[in-house]
Protein backbone atom coordinates (compact mmCIF):
# COMPACT_ATOMS: atom_id res chain seq x y z
CA UNK A 1 0.00 0.00 0.00
CA UNK A 2 2.70 2.45 1.14
CA UNK A 3 5.21 3.11 -1.28
CA UNK A 4 7.78 4.47 1.63
CA UNK A 5 8.74 7.04 -0.38
CA UNK A 6 10.29 9.91 2.06
CA UNK A 7 9.71 8.14 5.01
CA UNK A 8 12.90 7.55 7.31
CA UNK A 9 13.88 4.02 7.41
CA UNK A 10 14.75 3.83 10.72
CA UNK A 11 13.11 6.03 13.54
CA UNK A 12 15.67 6.35 16.48
CA UNK A 13 17.28 3.97 15.91
CA UNK A 14 15.56 0.80 15.21
CA UNK A 15 12.13 1.38 16.35
CA UNK A 16 10.60 1.63 13.41
CA UNK A 17 11.24 -0.26 10.48
CA UNK A 18 10.00 1.23 7.03
CA UNK A 19 9.13 -1.38 3.91
CA UNK A 20 6.32 -1.22 1.40
CA UNK A 21 3.45 -2.10 2.44
CA UNK A 22 1.49 -4.57 -0.17
CA UNK A 23 -1.12 -6.00 1.65
CA UNK A 24 -3.37 -3.79 4.10
CA UNK A 25 -3.81 -5.13 7.81
CA UNK A 26 -2.76 -3.47 11.30
CA UNK A 27 -2.13 -6.60 14.05
CA UNK A 28 0.51 -6.92 17.02
CA UNK A 29 2.19 -10.26 16.93
CA UNK A 30 5.63 -12.05 17.63
CA UNK A 31 7.80 -12.66 15.10
CA UNK A 32 9.07 -16.25 14.34
CA UNK A 33 11.60 -16.28 11.55
CA UNK A 34 12.03 -18.06 8.56
CA UNK A 35 15.27 -20.36 9.11
CA UNK A 36 18.11 -19.96 6.59
CA UNK A 37 18.53 -22.26 3.68
CA UNK A 38 20.45 -24.85 4.77
CA UNK A 39 24.14 -24.67 3.70
CA UNK A 40 25.47 -28.15 1.66
CA UNK A 41 28.32 -29.90 4.17
CA UNK A 42 31.25 -30.02 2.54
CA UNK A 43 31.37 -32.85 -0.73
CA UNK A 44 32.45 -36.33 0.99
CA UNK A 45 33.30 -35.06 4.38
CA UNK A 46 34.70 -38.09 6.60
CA UNK A 47 32.91 -39.04 9.65
CA UNK A 48 32.83 -36.78 12.79
CA UNK A 49 35.55 -37.19 15.22
CA UNK A 50 34.47 -40.00 17.79
CA UNK A 51 31.92 -41.24 15.61
CA UNK A 52 32.57 -44.73 13.99
CA UNK A 53 29.72 -46.13 10.90
CA UNK A 54 27.61 -47.50 13.38
CA UNK A 55 26.73 -44.49 15.53
CA UNK A 56 26.66 -42.42 12.44
CA UNK A 57 24.56 -44.92 10.25
CA UNK A 58 22.09 -44.74 13.39
CA UNK A 59 22.57 -41.14 13.79
CA UNK A 60 21.19 -40.86 9.98
CA UNK A 61 18.51 -43.41 10.58
CA UNK A 62 17.15 -41.85 13.61
CA UNK A 63 16.79 -37.64 11.79
CA UNK A 64 14.86 -39.39 9.00
CA UNK A 65 12.71 -40.99 11.30
CA UNK A 66 12.31 -38.02 12.73
CA UNK A 67 11.88 -35.63 9.60
CA UNK A 68 9.44 -38.40 8.94
CA UNK A 69 7.49 -38.38 11.70
CA UNK A 70 7.09 -34.87 11.77
CA UNK A 71 6.10 -33.94 8.10
CA UNK A 72 3.68 -36.88 8.89
CA UNK A 73 1.80 -35.61 11.95
CA UNK A 74 1.38 -32.26 10.05
CA UNK A 75 -0.03 -33.65 7.16
CA UNK A 76 -2.41 -35.35 9.52
CA UNK A 77 -4.24 -32.04 10.59
CA UNK A 78 -3.21 -29.79 6.94
CA UNK A 79 -6.28 -29.24 4.95
CA UNK A 80 -6.04 -29.04 0.85
CA UNK A 81 -2.46 -28.48 -1.01
CA UNK A 82 -0.48 -28.02 2.51
CA UNK A 83 -1.75 -31.97 3.31
CA UNK A 84 -0.83 -33.07 -0.24
CA UNK A 85 2.65 -31.30 0.05
CA UNK A 86 3.24 -32.44 3.33
CA UNK A 87 2.26 -36.15 2.91
CA UNK A 88 4.51 -36.33 -0.31
CA UNK A 89 7.52 -34.91 1.15
CA UNK A 90 6.66 -37.37 4.61
CA UNK A 91 6.94 -40.19 1.84
CA UNK A 92 10.03 -39.17 0.83
CA UNK A 93 11.71 -38.79 3.92
CA UNK A 94 10.84 -42.54 4.69
CA UNK A 95 12.09 -43.60 1.50
CA UNK A 96 13.76 -46.44 1.72
CA UNK A 97 16.08 -46.38 -1.19
CA UNK A 98 17.16 -43.14 -0.80
CA UNK A 99 18.56 -43.99 3.15
CA UNK A 100 19.68 -47.40 1.49
CA UNK A 101 22.07 -45.34 -0.48
CA UNK A 102 22.88 -42.88 2.04
CA UNK A 103 23.78 -45.54 4.50
CA UNK A 104 26.26 -47.30 2.00
CA UNK A 105 28.31 -44.18 1.77
CA UNK A 106 28.37 -43.72 5.58
CA UNK A 107 29.84 -47.84 5.41
CA UNK A 108 32.35 -45.88 3.28
CA UNK A 109 33.21 -43.34 5.63
CA UNK A 110 31.41 -40.16 4.57
CA UNK A 111 29.75 -38.46 7.58
CA UNK A 112 25.75 -38.69 7.57
CA UNK A 113 25.07 -35.03 6.17
CA UNK A 114 27.06 -35.33 3.24
CA UNK A 115 26.06 -38.49 2.87
CA UNK A 116 22.21 -37.69 2.77
CA UNK A 117 23.64 -35.27 0.40
CA UNK A 118 24.87 -37.05 -1.93
CA UNK A 119 22.71 -39.45 -2.23
CA UNK A 120 19.55 -37.25 -2.51
CA UNK A 121 21.22 -35.36 -5.40
CA UNK A 122 21.24 -38.53 -7.35
CA UNK A 123 17.99 -39.30 -6.87
CA UNK A 124 17.15 -35.59 -7.31
CA UNK A 125 19.19 -36.45 -10.77
CA UNK A 126 17.47 -39.09 -11.96
CA UNK A 127 13.71 -37.79 -11.62
CA UNK A 128 14.69 -34.98 -13.61
CA UNK A 129 16.14 -36.77 -16.45
CA UNK A 130 12.85 -39.03 -16.15
CA UNK A 131 10.67 -35.62 -17.11
CA UNK A 132 7.09 -34.95 -16.70
CA UNK A 133 5.61 -35.84 -13.27
CA UNK A 134 8.83 -37.45 -12.14
CA UNK A 135 11.04 -34.40 -12.19
CA UNK A 136 8.58 -32.45 -10.31
CA UNK A 137 9.36 -34.79 -7.06
CA UNK A 138 12.98 -33.93 -7.14
CA UNK A 139 11.62 -31.07 -5.49
CA UNK A 140 10.62 -32.54 -2.64
CA UNK A 141 14.07 -34.75 -2.20
CA UNK A 142 15.97 -31.52 -2.24
CA UNK A 143 13.29 -30.34 0.59
CA UNK A 144 13.60 -33.62 2.61
CA UNK A 145 17.72 -33.37 2.26
CA UNK A 146 17.49 -30.37 3.11
CA UNK A 147 15.43 -31.19 6.73
CA UNK A 148 17.28 -34.34 7.28
CA UNK A 149 20.66 -32.08 7.53
CA UNK A 150 19.01 -29.70 9.76
CA UNK A 151 17.68 -32.17 12.15
CA UNK A 152 21.56 -33.63 12.02
CA UNK A 153 22.99 -30.24 12.63
CA UNK A 154 20.19 -29.02 15.63
CA UNK A 155 19.23 -26.30 13.61
CA UNK A 156 15.64 -25.46 12.69
CA UNK A 157 14.04 -27.64 9.78
CA UNK A 158 14.06 -25.09 6.43
CA UNK A 159 10.24 -24.09 5.77
CA UNK A 160 7.63 -22.00 7.33
CA UNK A 161 8.05 -22.44 11.09
CA UNK A 162 5.68 -24.76 12.80
CA UNK A 163 3.89 -23.19 16.04
CA UNK A 164 0.91 -23.12 18.52
CA UNK A 165 0.58 -19.36 19.07
CA UNK A 166 -0.30 -17.50 16.06
CA UNK A 167 2.94 -15.23 14.64
CA UNK A 168 4.21 -12.49 12.31
CA UNK A 169 6.28 -14.71 9.56
CA UNK A 170 9.67 -12.73 9.09
CA UNK A 171 11.58 -13.58 5.88
CA UNK A 172 14.04 -12.94 3.29
CA UNK A 173 11.03 -13.72 0.48
CA UNK A 174 8.92 -16.79 0.09
CA UNK A 175 9.23 -19.02 -2.35
CA UNK A 176 6.47 -20.18 -3.97
CA UNK A 177 6.64 -24.05 -2.56
CA UNK A 178 6.74 -22.30 1.20
CA UNK A 179 2.60 -21.22 0.13
CA UNK A 180 1.39 -24.55 0.15
CA UNK A 181 1.90 -24.81 4.07
CA UNK A 182 1.53 -21.21 5.28
CA UNK A 183 -1.39 -21.48 7.24
CA UNK A 184 -3.55 -18.19 7.21
CA UNK A 185 -5.19 -19.47 10.72
CA UNK A 186 -0.99 -19.19 12.50
CA UNK A 187 0.31 -16.17 10.59
CA UNK A 188 -1.21 -12.58 11.61
CA UNK A 189 1.18 -10.93 9.27
CA UNK A 190 3.72 -11.36 6.82
CA UNK A 191 7.34 -9.07 6.70
CA UNK A 192 10.34 -9.53 4.26
CA UNK A 193 13.24 -7.92 3.85
CA UNK A 194 13.55 -8.51 -0.25
CA UNK A 195 10.72 -8.99 -2.43
CA UNK A 196 8.78 -6.37 -4.32
CA UNK A 197 5.29 -5.43 -4.47
CA UNK A 198 4.89 -8.10 -7.28
CA UNK A 199 6.77 -10.86 -5.64
CA UNK A 200 5.26 -14.27 -4.34
CA UNK A 201 4.82 -12.58 -0.51
CA UNK A 202 3.19 -9.95 -2.15
CA UNK A 203 0.78 -12.40 -4.18
CA UNK A 204 0.06 -14.66 -1.66
CA UNK A 205 -0.96 -12.12 1.48
CA UNK A 206 -3.17 -9.97 -0.59
CA UNK A 207 -4.82 -13.35 -1.28
CA UNK A 208 -4.92 -14.89 1.83
CA UNK A 209 -5.57 -11.24 3.13
CA UNK A 210 -3.29 -11.04 5.45
CA UNK A 211 -1.31 -7.69 6.15
CA UNK A 212 1.86 -7.85 4.44
CA UNK A 213 5.31 -5.54 4.06
CA UNK A 214 7.92 -6.18 1.62
CA UNK A 215 11.31 -4.69 1.28
CA UNK A 216 11.48 -4.05 4.51
CA UNK A 217 15.48 -4.47 4.95
CA UNK A 218 15.58 -3.54 8.41
CA UNK A 219 13.65 -6.22 9.64
CA UNK A 220 16.49 -8.82 9.30
CA UNK A 221 18.05 -7.53 12.89
CA UNK A 222 14.33 -8.97 14.48
CA UNK A 223 14.94 -12.24 16.16
CA UNK A 224 12.55 -15.10 17.23
CA UNK A 225 9.51 -13.72 19.91
CA UNK A 226 10.05 -10.01 19.35
CA UNK A 227 6.92 -8.49 19.86
CA UNK A 228 6.01 -6.38 16.89
CA UNK A 229 3.34 -3.63 15.24
CA UNK A 230 2.70 -4.39 11.68
CA UNK A 231 1.13 -2.09 9.57
CA UNK A 232 0.24 -3.10 6.28
CA UNK A 233 -1.61 0.46 5.02
CA UNK A 234 2.12 2.70 6.12
CA UNK A 235 4.29 -0.26 5.36
CA UNK A 236 5.95 0.09 8.64
CA UNK A 237 7.18 -2.57 11.34
CA UNK A 238 7.36 -0.99 15.02
CA UNK A 239 8.99 -2.90 17.39
CA UNK A 240 7.91 -3.21 21.46
CA UNK A 241 4.94 -1.57 20.02
CA UNK A 242 3.35 0.58 23.45
CA UNK A 243 -0.32 2.16 24.01
CA UNK A 244 -0.62 4.15 20.82
CA UNK A 245 0.01 0.78 18.63
CA UNK A 246 -2.15 -1.00 20.36
CA UNK A 247 -5.02 1.36 20.22
CA UNK A 248 -4.09 1.77 16.39
CA UNK A 249 -4.35 -2.11 16.07
CA UNK A 250 -7.24 -2.34 18.12
CA UNK A 251 -9.36 0.43 15.86
CA UNK A 252 -8.35 -1.54 12.89
CA UNK A 253 -10.00 -5.03 14.27
CA UNK A 254 -12.93 -2.82 14.92
CA UNK A 255 -13.28 -1.83 11.62
CA UNK A 256 -16.29 -1.28 9.61
CA UNK A 257 -17.12 -4.43 7.59
CA UNK A 258 -16.71 -4.52 3.82
CA UNK A 259 -20.36 -5.25 2.48
CA UNK A 260 -20.03 -8.17 0.11
CA UNK A 261 -19.75 -6.96 -3.16
CA UNK A 262 -22.82 -7.37 -4.86
CA UNK A 263 -22.10 -8.65 -8.47
CA UNK A 264 -22.30 -5.35 -9.89
CA UNK A 265 -19.12 -2.68 -9.92
CA UNK A 266 -20.48 1.06 -10.56
CA UNK A 267 -19.53 4.73 -9.25
CA UNK A 268 -21.87 6.65 -7.05
CA UNK A 269 -23.62 8.31 -9.96
CA UNK A 270 -24.63 4.80 -10.86
CA UNK A 271 -22.49 4.04 -14.05
CA UNK A 272 -21.08 1.12 -14.39
CA UNK A 273 -17.37 -0.32 -14.18
CA UNK A 274 -17.74 -4.30 -14.50
CA UNK A 275 -15.64 -5.80 -11.84
CA UNK A 276 -13.76 -8.84 -13.03
CA UNK A 277 -11.86 -11.78 -11.84
CA UNK A 278 -7.95 -13.19 -12.66
CA UNK A 279 -7.55 -16.54 -12.23
CA UNK A 280 -5.33 -19.07 -13.06
CA UNK A 281 -7.80 -22.55 -13.15
CA UNK A 282 -11.36 -23.70 -13.46
CA UNK A 283 -11.29 -24.01 -9.07
CA UNK A 284 -10.35 -20.14 -9.46
CA UNK A 285 -12.94 -19.16 -11.54
CA UNK A 286 -15.74 -21.21 -9.60
CA UNK A 287 -14.16 -19.30 -6.30
CA UNK A 288 -14.24 -16.09 -8.06
CA UNK A 289 -18.19 -16.35 -9.96
CA UNK A 290 -19.05 -17.27 -6.11
CA UNK A 291 -17.28 -13.85 -5.12
CA UNK A 292 -19.57 -11.96 -7.21
CA UNK A 293 -16.79 -11.03 -10.07
CA UNK A 294 -18.31 -10.24 -13.35
CA UNK A 295 -16.25 -12.03 -15.31
CA UNK A 296 -13.07 -12.93 -16.11
CA UNK A 297 -10.77 -10.34 -17.32
CA UNK A 298 -8.05 -12.12 -17.23
CA UNK A 299 -7.51 -16.10 -17.58
CA UNK A 300 -3.72 -16.12 -17.16
CA UNK A 301 -3.09 -19.87 -19.15
CA UNK A 302 0.08 -20.10 -18.63
CA UNK A 303 -1.05 -20.67 -14.97
CA UNK A 304 -2.73 -23.84 -16.16
CA UNK A 305 0.51 -25.39 -17.20
CA UNK A 306 3.31 -24.42 -14.74
CA UNK A 307 6.26 -26.79 -14.36
CA UNK A 308 5.21 -28.42 -17.40
CA UNK A 309 8.48 -29.49 -19.46
CA UNK A 310 6.41 -30.53 -22.45
CA UNK A 311 3.64 -28.50 -24.31
CA UNK A 312 0.22 -29.31 -22.97
CA UNK A 313 -1.66 -31.55 -25.60
CA UNK A 314 -5.28 -30.21 -27.52
CA UNK A 315 -7.69 -32.03 -25.06
CA UNK A 316 -5.53 -30.67 -21.96
CA UNK A 317 -5.73 -26.94 -22.86
CA UNK A 318 -9.51 -27.37 -23.93
CA UNK A 319 -10.22 -29.23 -21.10
CA UNK A 320 -8.59 -26.52 -18.50
CA UNK A 321 -10.06 -23.56 -20.66
CA UNK A 322 -13.92 -24.86 -20.98
CA UNK A 323 -13.63 -25.65 -16.78
CA UNK A 324 -13.02 -21.79 -16.46
CA UNK A 325 -15.81 -20.63 -18.88
CA UNK A 326 -18.58 -22.86 -17.77
CA UNK A 327 -17.83 -20.94 -14.18
CA UNK A 328 -19.01 -17.57 -16.49
CA UNK A 329 -22.12 -18.80 -18.95
CA UNK A 330 -22.88 -15.80 -20.58
CA UNK A 331 -20.67 -13.53 -18.71
CA UNK A 332 -17.09 -12.10 -20.43
CA UNK A 333 -13.97 -14.62 -20.33
CA UNK A 334 -11.07 -12.88 -21.31
CA UNK A 335 -7.95 -15.32 -22.05
CA UNK A 336 -4.84 -14.46 -22.32
CA UNK A 337 -2.21 -16.37 -24.46
CA UNK A 338 0.61 -18.32 -22.46
CA UNK A 339 2.78 -15.54 -21.32
CA UNK A 340 5.72 -17.50 -21.27
CA UNK A 341 9.39 -16.17 -19.81
CA UNK A 342 11.40 -14.38 -17.02
CA UNK A 343 9.28 -14.73 -13.73
CA UNK A 344 7.03 -17.76 -15.15
CA UNK A 345 9.17 -20.06 -17.30
CA UNK A 346 7.90 -22.85 -18.77
CA UNK A 347 10.62 -24.84 -20.34
CA UNK A 348 8.83 -25.84 -23.80
CA UNK A 349 8.57 -21.63 -25.15
CA UNK A 350 11.41 -20.46 -23.03
CA UNK A 351 15.37 -20.12 -22.97
CA UNK A 352 16.90 -20.27 -19.37
CA UNK A 353 20.28 -19.06 -20.58
CA UNK A 354 18.85 -15.36 -21.52
CA UNK A 355 21.06 -12.94 -19.84
CA UNK A 356 17.70 -10.46 -19.48
CA UNK A 357 14.89 -12.77 -19.34
CA UNK A 358 12.15 -9.94 -18.57
CA UNK A 359 13.74 -7.93 -21.25
CA UNK A 360 13.96 -11.01 -24.12
CA UNK A 361 11.42 -13.86 -25.96
CA UNK A 362 9.01 -14.09 -23.57
CA UNK A 363 4.90 -13.58 -24.25
CA UNK A 364 3.47 -12.92 -28.13
CA UNK A 365 7.58 -13.07 -28.99
CA UNK A 366 8.09 -16.79 -28.38
CA UNK A 367 5.68 -17.31 -31.46
CA UNK A 368 8.55 -15.85 -33.35
CA UNK A 369 11.24 -18.45 -31.89
CA UNK A 370 8.78 -21.68 -31.12
CA UNK A 371 5.96 -21.26 -34.39
CA UNK A 372 2.93 -23.43 -33.83
CA UNK A 373 2.47 -23.21 -29.80
CA UNK A 374 0.48 -20.28 -30.12
CA UNK A 375 -1.75 -21.08 -33.47
CA UNK A 376 -2.52 -24.90 -30.84
CA UNK A 377 -3.20 -22.42 -28.46
CA UNK A 378 -5.69 -20.45 -30.15
CA UNK A 379 -7.15 -23.53 -31.84
CA UNK A 380 -7.88 -25.23 -28.02
CA UNK A 381 -9.43 -21.44 -27.10
CA UNK A 382 -11.93 -21.72 -30.04
CA UNK A 383 -12.98 -25.01 -29.27
CA UNK A 384 -13.44 -24.49 -25.81
CA UNK A 385 -15.59 -21.60 -26.56
CA UNK A 386 -17.97 -23.36 -29.24
CA UNK A 387 -19.68 -25.12 -26.89
CA UNK A 388 -19.90 -23.09 -23.88
CA UNK A 389 -21.84 -20.13 -23.19
CA UNK A 390 -19.10 -18.01 -22.10
CA UNK A 391 -18.68 -15.07 -24.38
CA UNK A 392 -15.08 -15.33 -25.06
CA UNK A 393 -12.33 -12.73 -25.41
CA UNK A 394 -8.46 -13.18 -26.39
CA UNK A 395 -5.52 -10.95 -26.26
CA UNK A 396 -1.66 -11.45 -26.41
CA UNK A 397 0.47 -10.35 -23.57
CA UNK A 398 3.91 -8.17 -24.45
CA UNK A 399 2.80 -6.54 -27.61
CA UNK A 400 4.82 -3.95 -28.49
CA UNK A 401 3.65 -2.66 -31.92
CA UNK A 402 0.99 -2.46 -34.02
CA UNK A 403 2.44 -4.96 -36.69
CA UNK A 404 2.53 -7.32 -33.40
CA UNK A 405 -1.26 -6.38 -32.63
CA UNK A 406 -2.57 -7.35 -36.80
CA UNK A 407 -0.92 -10.20 -36.63
CA UNK A 408 -2.32 -11.25 -33.38
CA UNK A 409 -5.71 -10.96 -34.59
CA UNK A 410 -5.37 -12.07 -37.90
CA UNK A 411 -4.36 -15.12 -36.08
CA UNK A 412 -7.47 -15.11 -33.77
CA UNK A 413 -9.15 -14.57 -36.90
CA UNK A 414 -7.92 -17.81 -38.04
CA UNK A 415 -8.77 -20.14 -35.67
CA UNK A 416 -12.49 -18.94 -35.18
CA UNK A 417 -11.43 -16.45 -32.34
CA UNK A 418 -14.17 -13.36 -32.62
CA UNK A 419 -12.90 -10.58 -30.06
CA UNK A 420 -8.96 -10.54 -30.12
CA UNK A 421 -7.29 -7.91 -27.79
CA UNK A 422 -3.70 -7.14 -26.29
CA UNK A 423 -2.49 -6.72 -23.28
CA UNK A 424 -0.49 -2.96 -22.51
CA UNK A 425 2.34 -3.60 -20.65
CA UNK A 426 5.38 -2.20 -23.14
CA UNK A 427 5.48 1.17 -23.15
CA UNK A 428 5.53 1.28 -26.78
CA UNK A 429 2.09 -0.15 -27.04
CA UNK A 430 0.82 2.81 -24.38
CA UNK A 431 2.30 5.43 -26.34
CA UNK A 432 0.39 4.16 -29.55
CA UNK A 433 -2.45 2.75 -28.30
CA UNK A 434 -4.45 4.33 -30.92
CA UNK A 435 -3.26 2.58 -33.40
CA UNK A 436 -2.73 -0.51 -31.64
CA UNK A 437 -6.60 -0.30 -31.13
CA UNK A 438 -7.72 0.55 -34.93
CA UNK A 439 -6.44 -3.73 -35.55
CA UNK A 440 -7.84 -5.14 -32.44
CA UNK A 441 -11.27 -4.71 -30.22
CA UNK A 442 -9.77 -4.31 -26.87
CA UNK A 443 -6.60 -3.82 -24.66
CA UNK A 444 -6.36 -4.80 -21.01
CA UNK A 445 -3.40 -2.82 -18.86
CA UNK A 446 -1.15 -4.96 -16.83
CA UNK A 447 0.20 -2.27 -14.51
CA UNK A 448 2.62 -5.28 -13.10
CA UNK A 449 4.88 -5.03 -16.47
CA UNK A 450 3.64 -1.72 -17.66
CA UNK A 451 5.49 -0.63 -14.41
CA UNK A 452 8.68 -2.30 -14.19
CA UNK A 453 9.51 -1.66 -18.14
CA UNK A 454 8.19 1.97 -17.37
CA UNK A 455 10.56 2.84 -14.62
CA UNK A 456 13.22 0.23 -16.00
CA UNK A 457 12.73 -1.63 -12.48
CA UNK A 458 12.50 -5.13 -11.75
CA UNK A 459 9.39 -6.29 -10.64
CA UNK A 460 10.64 -8.96 -8.35
CA UNK A 461 13.43 -7.01 -6.68
CA UNK A 462 12.90 -5.73 -3.22
CA UNK A 463 15.67 -2.81 -3.67
CA UNK A 464 13.75 -0.79 -6.36
CA UNK A 465 10.50 -1.45 -4.77
CA UNK A 466 9.63 2.34 -4.29
CA UNK A 467 10.21 2.62 -8.45
CA UNK A 468 7.91 -0.42 -8.62
CA UNK A 469 4.68 1.59 -7.71
CA UNK A 470 2.02 1.75 -10.33
CA UNK A 471 1.42 5.13 -8.72
CA UNK A 472 4.20 6.62 -10.00
CA UNK A 473 2.82 9.49 -11.99
CA UNK A 474 4.59 7.83 -15.39
CA UNK A 475 2.91 4.78 -15.57
CA UNK A 476 -0.32 6.90 -14.49
CA UNK A 477 0.17 9.15 -17.67
CA UNK A 478 0.68 5.69 -19.81
CA UNK A 479 -2.59 4.48 -18.44
CA UNK A 480 -4.23 7.83 -19.58
CA UNK A 481 -2.14 7.06 -22.87
CA UNK A 482 -4.04 3.91 -23.43
CA UNK A 483 -7.35 5.12 -22.12
CA UNK A 484 -7.33 7.76 -25.02
CA UNK A 485 -5.96 5.74 -27.61
CA UNK A 486 -9.53 3.07 -26.70
CA UNK A 487 -11.84 6.18 -27.25
CA UNK A 488 -9.61 7.54 -30.57
CA UNK A 489 -9.88 4.35 -31.90
CA UNK A 490 -13.57 3.93 -31.35
CA UNK A 491 -15.50 3.83 -34.62
CA UNK A 492 -12.61 1.97 -36.26
CA UNK A 493 -13.91 -1.74 -36.55
CA UNK A 494 -11.60 -4.52 -37.00
CA UNK A 495 -12.69 -7.41 -38.98
CA UNK A 496 -15.67 -8.68 -37.99
CA UNK A 497 -16.47 -6.49 -35.42
CA UNK A 498 -19.45 -4.14 -34.98
CA UNK A 499 -17.42 -2.02 -32.58
CA UNK A 500 -18.77 1.73 -32.44
CA UNK A 501 -17.82 4.37 -29.74
CA UNK A 502 -14.58 3.65 -27.62
CA UNK A 503 -12.60 0.31 -27.50
CA UNK A 504 -12.71 -0.88 -24.40
CA UNK A 505 -9.55 -0.58 -22.12
CA UNK A 506 -9.52 -2.40 -18.56
CA UNK A 507 -6.82 -2.94 -16.08
CA UNK A 508 -5.67 -6.19 -15.07
CA UNK A 509 -2.82 -5.67 -13.02
CA UNK A 510 -2.87 -5.75 -8.99
CA UNK A 511 -3.36 -1.75 -9.39
CA UNK A 512 -7.06 -2.59 -10.04
CA UNK A 513 -7.22 -4.05 -6.68
CA UNK A 514 -6.22 -1.02 -4.85
CA UNK A 515 -9.19 0.62 -4.10
CA UNK A 516 -7.78 4.20 -4.09
CA UNK A 517 -6.00 3.66 -7.25
CA UNK A 518 -8.99 2.24 -9.17
CA UNK A 519 -10.54 5.16 -8.56
CA UNK A 520 -8.08 6.62 -10.02
CA UNK A 521 -7.95 4.52 -13.19
CA UNK A 522 -11.74 4.53 -13.65
CA UNK A 523 -11.05 8.59 -13.91
CA UNK A 524 -8.05 8.35 -16.43
CA UNK A 525 -10.86 6.35 -18.45
CA UNK A 526 -10.77 2.83 -17.51
CA UNK A 527 -13.68 0.87 -18.48
CA UNK A 528 -13.29 -2.22 -16.26
CA UNK A 529 -10.70 -3.58 -13.50
CA UNK A 530 -10.32 -7.30 -13.04
CA UNK A 531 -8.64 -8.05 -9.39
CA UNK A 532 -8.06 -11.38 -7.22
CA UNK A 533 -11.42 -11.70 -5.57
CA UNK A 534 -10.47 -11.02 -2.75
CA UNK A 535 -10.29 -7.73 -3.38
CA UNK A 536 -13.96 -7.12 -5.09
CA UNK A 537 -15.51 -6.33 -2.13
CA UNK A 538 -13.49 -3.25 -1.16
CA UNK A 539 -12.87 -2.08 -4.51
CA UNK A 540 -16.96 -1.96 -4.96
CA UNK A 541 -17.22 -0.17 -1.92
CA UNK A 542 -14.72 2.70 -2.39
CA UNK A 543 -15.63 2.76 -6.04
CA UNK A 544 -19.30 3.57 -4.76
CA UNK A 545 -17.82 6.30 -2.73
CA UNK A 546 -17.47 8.74 -6.09
CA UNK A 547 -19.15 9.94 -9.10
CA UNK A 548 -17.42 10.53 -12.59
CA UNK A 549 -16.12 13.81 -12.56
CA UNK A 550 -14.54 12.92 -8.78
CA UNK A 551 -12.61 10.26 -9.74
CA UNK A 552 -11.30 12.37 -12.62
CA UNK A 553 -10.44 14.89 -10.56
CA UNK A 554 -8.90 12.84 -7.88
CA UNK A 555 -6.86 11.21 -11.08
CA UNK A 556 -5.70 14.90 -12.67
CA UNK A 557 -4.09 14.90 -8.74
CA UNK A 558 -2.45 11.99 -9.41
CA UNK A 559 -1.04 12.57 -12.69
CA UNK A 560 0.33 16.25 -11.40
CA UNK A 561 2.10 14.59 -8.66
CA UNK A 562 5.88 15.10 -8.44
CA UNK A 563 5.83 11.43 -6.91
CA UNK A 564 3.98 8.26 -6.23
CA UNK A 565 4.07 8.89 -2.75
CA UNK A 566 2.94 11.84 -2.96
CA UNK A 567 0.12 11.14 -5.62
CA UNK A 568 -1.25 8.20 -2.98
CA UNK A 569 -1.46 10.41 -0.28
CA UNK A 570 -3.20 12.83 -2.21
CA UNK A 571 -5.56 10.83 -3.45
CA UNK A 572 -6.06 9.24 -0.19
CA UNK A 573 -6.65 11.84 1.90
CA UNK A 574 -9.51 12.72 -0.06
CA UNK A 575 -11.34 9.08 0.15
CA UNK A 576 -12.52 8.84 3.64
CA UNK A 577 -14.49 5.56 3.51
CA UNK A 578 -10.76 4.20 3.11
CA UNK A 579 -10.39 4.41 6.89
CA UNK A 580 -13.37 3.61 8.00
CA UNK A 581 -12.90 0.43 6.26
CA UNK A 582 -9.45 0.31 7.58
CA UNK A 583 -8.53 0.02 3.64
C1 LIG B 1 -1.45 -8.72 -15.27
C2 LIG B 1 -0.18 -8.72 -15.63
O1 LIG B 1 0.45 -9.85 -16.08
P1 LIG B 1 1.39 -10.77 -15.16
O2 LIG B 1 1.34 -10.24 -13.76
O3 LIG B 1 0.83 -12.14 -15.28
O4 LIG B 1 2.70 -10.59 -15.83
C3 LIG B 1 0.65 -7.51 -15.52
O5 LIG B 1 1.78 -7.50 -15.99
O6 LIG B 1 0.14 -6.55 -14.89
MG1 LIG C 1 2.42 -9.08 -17.30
Amino acid sequence: MSAGEGTPPLDGGTRVLAGVGVSAGRVIGRVKRMPDPVQPPADGAPLPEGADVDSETERLRTATQTVAAGLKARAAVATGDAAAVLKATALMAGDRTLLKSATKLVASGTSAESAIWEAADAVATQLTALGGYMAERATDVLDVRARIVAELRGVPAPGIPDSEEPFVLCAVDLAPADTATLDPAKVLALVTSDGGPQSHTAIIARSLGLPAIVAATGTTALADGDLVFVDGITGTVTRDPGPAEEEIAASYANRAALPDFDGAGALADGRSVPLLANVGSGTDAVAAAEAGAEGVGLLRTEFCFLGRDKEPTHEEQVEAYRAVFDAFPGRKVVVRTLDAGADKPLPFLTDDTEPNPALGVRGYRTDGATPGVLARQLAAIAEAAENSRADVWTMAPMISTPAEAERFAGLCAAAGLRTPGVMVEVPSAAVLAGQILQRVDFASIGTNDLTQYTMAADRQLGALAELNDPWQPAVLHLIKATADGGRAAGGATSEGSATTGAKPVGVCGEAAADPALAVVLVGLGVATLSMNRRALPAVAAILRTVDLAEAQRLAGLALAAPSAAEAKELVRAELLELERFGL
